[in-house]
């Protein structure tokens, strides 16, 4: 696991957006796993600005999903899908073809979960997953104990996470969906490049114990430490409590610029 550590959120958007971009001028149709919550705008802003500086094209990017509410009316403006298709779709200036995600309105909702796995696996796999982590350690939306090797399915958010999540429904937890389908810590394993944005002192237990705690299902951001191109990226108040900061920022700034994250 990479860890490079930023001076603001602002910076740690640039990198990854770049790191995107870069993708992109490799392998143009690639898939990127977008997730939600405030702290990756900055990079969907880096992103979009340079496709409109044209330092990238963008045109063939396909974007896919990590997570989903369930029962929330079609169209919502809070359901993810309405969150990427706003915050990342529209922007970068791609139509809804180029997009997949969990149906979180399925009657079945077992089915719509075994469906997404299999979308994800004939798209070809995920190339760059972009990945949050919650108070509670949780990666997309799994929560603490789920199993390491989990597929996506239905899952009940912790009330934490719905204290933590109902800013986005007008403050009143009651708005905030009990239910939620995510992309497992298995498959999310699967993507071929795992990138972890982490702002603000708020999230320092949680990235102390994803990064340098033992794995365990409790922490679920702990798994990353099984994959082998892993990169959590983290401002300065989200690495307070990492013990190896010095390490990694010597690590960092002795990295060839070409080398990338
Ligand atoms: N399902 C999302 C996660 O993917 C995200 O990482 C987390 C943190 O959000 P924020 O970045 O707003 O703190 O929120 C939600 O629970």
């Amino acid at each position: 696991m990479e860890v490079v550590i930023v001076p603001d959120s602002a910076a740690g958007g640039e990198l990854i957006a770049e790191a995107m971009a870069d993708l992109l001028r490799r392998k143009p149709d690639a898939l990127l796993g977008v997730a939600t919550g405030s702290t990756p705008l900055p990079i969907y802003q880096a992103l979009a600005a340079k496709v409109a500086n044209k330092e990238v094209d963008a045109s063939r990017a396909r974007v896919c999903q990590l997570d989903e509410y369930v029962g929330l009316p079609a169209g919502h403006p809070e359901s993810y899908r309405s969150v990427v298709l706003r915050e990342v779709v529209e922007p970068l200036g791609l139509d809804q073809d180029s997009f997949m995600g969990p149906d979180g309105s399925a009657e079945d909702v077992a089915a719509a979960c075994v469906a997404y796995d299999r979308a994800l696996a004939e798209a070809g796999g995920v190339d760059l997953q972009l990945l949050g982590i919650g108070t509670d350690g949780h990666i997309g939306f799994n929560e603490p104990c789920s199993s390491l090797a989990s597929r996506t399915r239905i899952k009940t958010l912790t009330q934490q996470t719905r204290v933590d999540n109902a800013r986005f429904f007008e403050g009143d937890i009651e708005q905030v969906p009990h239910h939620v389908i995510t992309q497992g810590i298995g498959t999310i394993l699967e993507a071929r490049h795992l990138v972890l944005l982490a702002t603000g002192e708020a999230k320092a237990d949680a990235v102390a114990l994803a990064v340098e705690g033992p794995l365990s299902a409790l922490v679920p951001a702990s798994a990353l430490q099984l994959h082998p191109h892993a990169t959590v990226v983290v401002d300065e108040a989200a690495a307070a409590g990492l013990k190896l900061a010095d390490y990694f920022r010597a690590t960092y700034a002795a990295k060839p610029d070409w080398q990338g994250i």
